[in-house]
């Protein structure tokens, strides 16, 4: 494993933090910034040396890894993790989906044996719970607000299907570890209870945590505080506190990157569909068009965009929507490679501020923009925020909006606030983001 490097010291960096996809990757950084760390995302694994700037506290290496395969997922997390302790990391996070999005193989279970190994770490806690989104998990089954995750619309999901609601059960066939439960009871009675349930493990074990309310991350927070290496949704992040505590009034700053405005839309999750249908009513609207896509994707995207650039020339500050989600049943990996393709010749007509939507989209659309760097600005909804990128071609201004993320007038909320932005660097969280969305 390699050394921090020189004009570094080991344990500068508080915290490290490997995300399976870039909307998640925004979402625990959002719940970091509010928990008081400064907080960076990179895309990939930066190339070259381990280099945070000092002001750093927490440092997000957003992946593409919850649906690729196994042996690929566990590569892209363990040289995460390599970057993170070169660059002095003092503890790691792995940050997976609050619905535990995975497959039967993984990749949850695989990554996390792979970073206990690597840490020489006896047990870690998986907590995916994330309260203010409804994400609650109780004797170890995993609830969406009311339903169980097995009941509720992740059921159908394209990519990774939820059949199951228990995550002992889940994880159980990922890992070859054991699984524990730390039941809720035990939460109540108290950190020192869960450390000593932890510390009574007698082989590697994960141990799955109920969560049912705020109060029990924070007690959760508390017994954790000496492990190596933690896993959950971001609602674990958001109590957790930077080793030196910083005078942090939730003040968040946004470069309003000056171009045009486009909102892209690939995730199919109903969250998304209230979203989707809200807009519709408000912004103009390209459909993505099966037949063009499958046969001249790169055609198909010069000709969207004239389409767009077409509405700017009228009116130059309306965010034109693209949306994949009615066109019928087309291939995944098309439909990402499309929109990929679709946003450089939207930044080519001059585009530079962006709202993506579904995880798998967003990460395909950073990479074909070649999105290296995100800073965390004003939060739009629980997990959801404005950020400024480095790109290949400079700045953008971008929203990487989770499917099951954010109210239903989410893509119109977004701009509302980036003009209330412009013209002041910084926004308060707390008066601008509530409620909004
Ligand atoms: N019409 C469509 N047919 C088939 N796949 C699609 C279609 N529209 C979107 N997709 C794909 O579905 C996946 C949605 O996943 P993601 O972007 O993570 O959002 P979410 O998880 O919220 O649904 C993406 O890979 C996207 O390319
Ligand atoms: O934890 C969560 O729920 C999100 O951060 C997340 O990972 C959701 O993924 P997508 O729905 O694929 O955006």
């Amino acid at each position: 494993m390699p050394g921090p490097p020189a004009g570094r010291q080991v344990e500068v960096l508080d915290l490290g933090c490997i995300a399976d996809d870039v909307t998640g990757a925004t979402d625990v950084a959002t719940a970091l910034v509010g928990a008081g760390f400064r907080t960076e995302v990179r895309f990939g694994v930066p190339a070259g040396g381990a280099d945070v700037p000092g002001d750093v506290d927490a440092t997000v290496v957003a992946l593409k890894s919850r649906t690729a395969p196994v042996d690929d997922a566990v590569r892209q997390s363990r040289a995460a993790l390599a970057w993170l302790r070169a660059a002095g990391a003092g503890r790691f996070y792995v940050k997976y989906c609050s619905t535990f999005d995975s497959t039967p193989r993984g990749n949850i279970g695989p990554v996390v044996d792979a970073l206990l190994a690597d840490l020489d770490a006896p047990v870690t806690v998986v907590v995916p719970a994330f309260p203010a989104g409804g994400r609650t998990v109780y004797r170890g089954h995993l609830f969406v607000f009311d339903q169980l995750l097995a009941d509720s619309s992740m059921r159908h999901h394209p990519l990774t299907p939820m059949t199951e609601s228990s995550v002992v059960r889940l994880l159980a066939p990922q890992t070859r570890h054991r699984v524990g439960l730390v039941p809720l009871t035990t939460v109540h009675r108290g950190a020192a209870a869960v450390r000593d349930l932890l510390q009574g493990a007698a082989a590697r074990t994960l141990f799955v945590v109920d969560v049912v309310e705020d109060g029990d991350l924070a007690t959760i927070a508390a017994a954790i505080d000496d492990l190596p290496l933690v896993t959950g949704g971001s609602g674990l992040a958001a109590a957790l506190r930077p080793r030196t505590p910083r005078s942090s009034d939730g003040i968040r700053c946004l470069d309003v990157v000056p171009g045009r405005r486009a909102v892209l839309v690939g995730s199919l999750s109903d969250t998304t569909g209230r979203q989707l249908r809200h807009a519709r009513e408000r912004l103009p609207v390209v459909d993505l068009e099966p037949s063009a896509v499958t046969g001249d994707v790169r055609g198909w995207a010069f000709a969207a965009a004239e389409r767009a650039a077409a509405w700017w020339r009228e009116s130059p500050d309306r965010p034109v929507l693209f949306s994949s989600v009615d066109v019928g049943d087309l291939s995944a990996d098309v439909v990402e490679a499309a929109f990929g393709q679709l946003a450089v010749a939207l930044r080519a007509r001059g585009a530079r501020q962006f709202v993506l939507a579904g995880g798998e989209t967003s990460g395909a659309v950073v990479a074909a923009l070649g999105v290296s760097r995100l800073s965390i600005g004003p939060e739009l909804a629980p997990g959801v925020a404005w950020g400024t990128a480095d790109s290949v071609a400079g700045p953008l201004d971008l929203v990487l909006k989770s499917g099951n993320f954010g109210g239903d007038d989410l893509f119109t909320a977004a701009w509302h606030m980036l003009d209330r932005s412009s013209g002041e660097q910084c926004l308060g969280t707390t008066d601008v983001v509530r409620g909004r969305a």
